[in-house]
């Protein structure tokens, strides 16, 4: 796989949308990707042989405007791409607040390739909040990216979001699926 970090970040502005409020969800199964309450990382590993988790960038930035709501702070972003027998299927973005990357008792500065989820999914001071979902056409830096993996992005995409809460902080992980997996995932419909 041909990735550079060079374009890191690649992350974009995403409108996202509670599920329940919404009468565009796509059908099964693609709704229950984009649902799934549990760890996607979980999901993912029982759909492969050989699960990935390829660091694109991990790095203090200034989040998106209108990412979050302390948008004018640095924050750790960590944004990978998770695939599936060598196939990138996810690209993730992840937002964590200084303040819980400086906490000893998290590791979440220094992950590398174990995915996060394997925190997130295994802390009892850890809360998964509600998902929020986006379908969204892209033509900036995530479409380079998805043409780089030779995945030429020619329709919408999905993705979901989802907020954790640790103490009085909240980390915003953010999942797109690329072409590949939608392709798969409709597939198998
Ligand atoms: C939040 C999870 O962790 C996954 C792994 C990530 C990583 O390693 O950066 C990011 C988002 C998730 O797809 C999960 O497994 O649900």
């Amino acid at each position: 796989m041909n990735v550079t970090s060079i374009s890191f970040p690649y992350g974009e502005a995403i409108q996202w949308f509670s599920p329940q409020n919404s009468h565009n969800l796509p059908n099964m199964p693609l709704r229950d990707w984009l649902l799934d309450e549990n760890s996607l990382t979980t999901k993912l590993r029982n759909h492969c042989q050989k699960f990935d988790v390829t660091v694109l960038g991990e790095h203090l930035h200034a989040p998106l405007e209108g990412e979050c709501e302390q948008s004018s702070t640095s924050m750790w972003i960590r944004e990978v791409l998770l695939s599936l027998d060598g196939t990138p299927w996810v690209f993730a973005r992840t937002l964590i607040p200084q303040a819980i990357l400086d906490n000893p008792l998290y590791t979440f500065a220094t992950l590398g390739t174990r995915p996060l989820g394997e925190l997130l999914f295994n802390s009892n001071e850890i809360r998964p909040g509600n998902i929020e979902v986006a379908q969204f056409e892209t033509c900036g830096k995530l479409a380079s990216l998805a043409l780089s993996l030779e995945q030429p992005v020619t329709d919408t995409l999905w993705g979901r979001r989802r907020y954790f809460e640790l103490a009085d902080e909240q980390i915003i992980v953010s999942e797109i699926f690329l072409p590949a997996a939608m392709q798969d995932i409709i597939k198998h419909a």
